[in-house]
This record gives structure tokens, sequence and C-alpha cells, in this order.
């Protein structure tokens, strides 16, 4: 059998969870993938940081190049967080023929048509489930089994840091600056969440969702705003007492034939759909003039949820590469 080589940018929260990942199920995803796959090289600054999985000391290495220009490498894993030098590293990967797989929600929203028509003038596979709802299937879906729509809407609570903030606020009365903490222990933080709860998160990820589901493609900066940090408790108490919820929603919609789109807190009645999805999971929403309406819901944020999508894409590359 066939060994499809990987080499892993960041190990840090999703590079450790990815990695968590193949080692859990290696055989599993080896069986499904028809060859094996082994992260034989790893671009990471802190060699020594307690990771509770195995890595030998040889993996690693401070040389992006060493793993471009490795032709035993097949497969190339971003997972450093912020636009360079990520978008840099995953240009000169798919330059150098290597399949590159993120969940970079702000490089790909940030240069989406460079790293599309990079990898297609390269003929490499390029894939980011992870950006978007971490362990939601939703960008597999729009792309495959539902293309056969024109899609009209999509709602969608898109980040566990500020969805997890926002109940743990409403449902136990905890203060923002301890909640926000506690996301960032649990690694549904962004590395400055500062993009989380800003609502800059969400907009990057609506931006890939439209330019995927839309075929338009609206720059994050350019989708209208708002996050959650001007949310008091008084504002979640006064929707409580209307028989609402607070929450971060995302949405984009064909008005008369025009894309509308914002990121915005917004009060949700009880009885919606979205009011009673909590803490770090996710919901999307979606509507395409075929299928009628659709609901995805997972774990939005974290380590494992976010591994099983990276490892997922990684998996149907590898499939590929075992063939050839
Ligand atoms: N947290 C989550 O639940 C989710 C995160 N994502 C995305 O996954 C990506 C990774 O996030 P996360 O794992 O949380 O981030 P972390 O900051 O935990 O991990 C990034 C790792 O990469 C290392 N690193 C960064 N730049 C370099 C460099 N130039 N050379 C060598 N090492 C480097 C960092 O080292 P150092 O610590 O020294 O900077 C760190 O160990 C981000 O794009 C994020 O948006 C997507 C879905 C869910
Ligand atoms: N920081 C993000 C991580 C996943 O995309 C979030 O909280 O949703």
């Amino acid at each position: 059998m066939k060994t499809v080589q990987v080499g892993l940018l960041g190990l840090g929260n999703i590079g450790t969870g990815t990695y968590k990942t193949l080692e859990m199920n290696k055989a599993q995803i080896e069986a499904a993938a028809e060859c094996k796959i082994e992260i034989t090289k790893i671009l990471e600054r802190d060699v020594d940081r307690e990771r509770d999985i195995t890595v030998r000391p040889e993996q690693f290495t401070q040389d992006p190049d060493s793993i471009f220009k490795d032709p035993e490498i097949d497969i190339v894993i971003e997972l450093l967080g912020g636009i360079e030098p990520a978008t840099t590293f995953m240009l000169s990967a798919m330059e150098n023929g290597k399949h590159v797989v993120t969940a970079n929600k702000a490089a790909v929203a940030a240069n989406f048509d460079k790293l599309m028509n990079t990898a297609r003038e390269n003929g490499v596979e390029f894939r980011f489930e992870a950006s978007v709802g971490g362990g939601i299937p939703i960008l597999n879906a729009i792309t495959t089994v539902l293309r056969s729509n024109q899609f009209e809407e999509i709602l969608g609570i898109l980040n566990g840091t500020t969805n997890y903030i926002l109940t743990q606020m409403t449902e136990y009365g905890l203060r923002y600056e301890d909640v926000l903490k506690k996301a960032q222990e649990k690694g549904f933080a962004e590395a400055d969440p500062t993009a989380d709860v800003e609502g800059i998160d969400v907009a990057n990820k609506l931006s890939i969702l439209m330019a995927l589901a839309f075929d338009t493609y609206v720059a994050p900066e350019d989708i209208p705003t708002t996050g959650i940090t001007q949310i008091t408790r008084k504002d979640i108490t006064s929707a409580a007492v209307n028989g609402c919820k607070i929450k971060l929603i995302a949405s984009a919609k064909l008005v008369d034939g025009k894309l509308e789109y914002s990121v915005k807190p917004t009060q949700l009645p009880n009885s919606h759909p979205l009011a009673s999805i909590n803490n770090e999971f996710n919901a999307v929403f979606v509507k395409g003039n075929a299928v009628d309406e659709l609901m995805f819901y997972g774990k939005g944020a974290g380590p494992l949820p976010t591994g099983s999508a990276v490892m997922g894409d990684v998996l149907e590359i590898a499939k590929l590469c075992g063939r050839k």
C-alpha cells in the first residue's frame, strides 16, 4: 500500500487535534483512503510544549522550505493561523505541487481567488472544510450534494467562542471576561480573540460561504459586522423578559436577485431553531430552491471536532494520491 506523506504547519490547538484524530483513528482512516498516511514533518516553533501525542523530535523542523521542497511530501496541512505567513506558505506549497488543506478562515477569506486559482494552475487540491463550522461538513454539502440548487438563504451561528460566551452569560449569569477566559482554555478562541468577539471570524466564514454558495466573493471587511463586545447582562436579561435569546447571527439572503449580508447580534424568540444552539455548537440554516430548508448542527470549535474536518479533507485527497 502506498504511503501518503503529510507536512503539518503548526502544532497548536488544532494541529494537535488533527494529529490526535489521525493517531486515534489511523486504521480506519487508512482503510478508507486505501493508503498509509504519515505526518512526516511538522513546522513548529515550540517543540517542547506538553501535547499528549507522540511526536518524534526528528519530525520537527523550523524551515518551511524543507516541507515545500520535499519530493516525498504529497499534502501540506496549514494550521498556523493568521493571514501571513500562512497564505504565502500555502501558495508556496501549491507551487511546489503539494495539495493543501487548511482550517484558516482568515487566510482563505482574505485571499480566496488567489488561493483557488493557484491550486487550479498547479493541478493540486485545495480544501478548507474546517474553516467554516468546525466539525460540521457544510462546505462539502454545499459544493457537492447540494450543488444542483440555487441557494436563496444562509443563516447561522458560526462562532463557537461567542456562542459559548452568550450561552454562559444567559444560562448562568457569568461575567463576559470570565467566560472568554474559559473559551480560550478550551481551545475555542483564536490566538487573538478580538476576531471572535468583534465578529470578524464570523465575517470570514460568511465570506467563504457566500463565495461557494452564491458564487459571489465579498471581502470580509465589506460585510457589515457587529460583534458581542457591547452586549451586557442587562441586554440578555431584557431579551429573556421578552421570551428571546441574543445570538451572533451571520446572514446572507437573495432579495430580488440581490445578495444582502450581515453579521450582528440578534434577538431570537426562544422558539426559533437557532435560539436553542448552545455553547460551542454552531448551526447553519440553508435554503435551496430545490431542496428547500436544511439545518446543519455540530461543534463549531475545539481541537477534535476541527481535527475531524481537517483529517476528512486529508483522507479525501490521500484517496486520490493513493490511486496514482
Ligand atoms: N480553535 C478552533 O476551534 C478552530 C481554529 N481554526 C483555525 O485553525 C488554525 C489554527 O488555530 P489554533 O490551533 O487554535 O491556533 P494556535 O495558535 O493554537 O496554533 C498555531 C501554532 O502554530 C505555531 N506557529 C504560528 N506561526 C508559526 C510560524 N511562522 N512558524 C512556526 N510555527 C508557527 C504557533 O506557535 P506559537 O504558539 O509559538 O505562536 C502555534 O503553536 C487557525 O487558522 C484557526 O482560525 C479553525 C476552526 C476551529
Ligand atoms: N475561534 C473560532 C474557532 C472555529 O472556527 C470559534 O470560536 O468558532
